[in-house]
């Protein structure tokens, strides 16, 4: 028996086979995410989603019937409920989905490139035809996070989000540290594991994480943030010599995204930060990210787990079909332009140059060694306006360099 429920204006069809709901699903992609949904889905105990359709790309050949090079076919198949797109970039996984919410199709997507890209094209399209749609894989990876932002929000405005987001980089940095692998060694593990992009540039340069920082911003404070709004830096230039002279200091490099609310407006930034030993964003070891959210009432709550590979983001995505399958309502989402300010606080950082470049600093620095042709300097507390223009003009005439703002104590 079919029978429509109403999703207004397009149906959703459910299927009562042997007393349980189904729900047809078509894949967009063959890679890691897709490959560990279906996993998911064949271990699950109760047979309610099936894969009617894979869509993949020539040459990769059909090897199993639900394999097929036709989107228009996909769209075309009233049976066809759900469109899970997993699929890398912006503009083709954009062209997917916007078709697919114009068939009447909801979508779920683990795709931070379209969503952050599209982020109000896609909700205005989902509320215009009356489709779910979903994203919760798109931020770290298997950690309900995005949608733990949307649901406190509603009782509770929140007051800044940061943490680690980014399993790749997390598991560079580890690695560096307690195995003394060297940056490219680690990408390399880090693409073998399943943990990075199709290009693991966005991983090491932060653009990974600033999609994310832009899709947990509209969870969090409903706000739409454009990437041209924040710098972000990632971990390019660093080196054993760096690792090292951390660890001599008792610190540890993790790669850190905020957001909170200064006096004087919302801050953003994506950065390397050296923490004290002791501190709780120290600890997160290997793909693991940890968000940390505070608002009024709650105070304080992190969220550690898997961040990155197949399974943690394949059990986000196997989670929202599970709500659209239960006709779980979507919390209404717009999003507002908004404007972000400097943090106006002295920092202090760590610099990792060649020593041409290291007398651009001369005025402010604490200390300075050098370590096997590099040379390594830690600044006084300085305005962070006035370093951030310093080290642009450094890294120009030294890509190699690498900085990372140093954080006193553990909070
Ligand atoms: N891996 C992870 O840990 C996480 C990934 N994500 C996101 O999930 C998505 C998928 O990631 P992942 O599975 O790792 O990526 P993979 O690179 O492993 O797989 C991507 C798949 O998409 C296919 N593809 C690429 N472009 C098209 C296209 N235009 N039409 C049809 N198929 C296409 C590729 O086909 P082909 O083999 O022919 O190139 C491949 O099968 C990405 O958006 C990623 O950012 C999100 C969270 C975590
Ligand atoms: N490349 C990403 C995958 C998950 O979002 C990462 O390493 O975090």
């Amino acid at each position: 028996m079919i029978q429509c429920l109403s999703m207004k204006n397009k149906c959703i069809y459910f299927k009562y086979i042997q007393g349980g709901i189904h729900l047809k699903i078509a894949m967009l992609g063959w890679g890691t995410v897709a490959r560990s949904l279906m996993d998911q889905l064949k271990q699950h105990p109760d047979a309610v989603i099936q894969t009617a359709a894979i869509l993949i790309r020539k040459p990769h050949p059909r090897t199993c019937p639900e394999m097929t090079y036709d989107y228009a076919a996909i769209l075309d198949n009233p049976e066809i409920d759900v469109i899970v797109e997993m699929i890398p970039g912006a503009e083709a996984a954009w062209n997917y989905c916007s078709q697919a919410m114009q068939a009447g199709k909801s979508v779920v997507t683990s795709n931070k490139a379209m969503v952050s890209a599209y982020f109000s094209q896609l909700l205005a399209l989902a509320e215009k035809y009356k489709v779910q749609f979903r994203y919760d894989a798109c931020v770290a990876g298997g950690i309900p996070w995005l949608r733990t932002l949307t649901a406190l929000k509603q009782t509770d405005p929140l007051l800044s989000i940061e943490g680690i987001f980014n399993g790749t980089t997390n598991y560079i940095l580890d690695h560096m540290e307690r195995d003394r692998l060297s940056l490219a060694e680690g990408i390399a593990q880090a693409q073998q594991l399943g943990y990075a992009e199709a290009d693991p540039s966005a991983d090491l340069e932060g653009e990974d994480l600033a999609r994310k920082l832009m899709i947990s911003a509209g969870c969090a404070f409903g706000v739409l943030l454009h990437r041209d709004q924040f710098a972000v830096q990632g971990l390019q230039g660093l080196c054993a010599q760096d690792i090292e002279a951390f660890l001599a200091k008792d610190k540890r490099c993790r790669l850190i995204s905020a957001l909170k609310q200064g006096s004087s407006g919302m801050q953003a930034g994506i950065e390397p930060v050296l923490l004290p030993f002791n501190a709780p964003l120290a600890q997160i070891r290997d793909n693991l990210n940890a968000g940390v959210l505070r608002t009024a009432n709650l105070g304080e709550l992190t969220l550690i787990g898997q961040g990155a590979g197949g399974p943690p983001t394949a059990h986000a995505v196997l989670t929202d079909l599970l709500e659209i399958l239960n006709d779980h309502p979507v919390s209404p989402l717009t999003l507002q332009e908004t404007n972000l300010c400097e943090n106006p606080e002295a920092v202090r950082y760590y610099i990792g140059t060649q020593a041409e470049t290291a007398g651009l600093f001369a005025e402010l620095i604490q200390e300075i060694r050098r370590s096997g042709g590099r040379t390594q300097l830690w600044t006084v507390p300085t305005a962070n306006n006035r370093l951030k223009a310093l080290i642009a003009q450094a890294r120009a005439q030294d890509p190699q360099l690498f900085a990372a703002r140093i954080e006193e104590e553990a909070r």
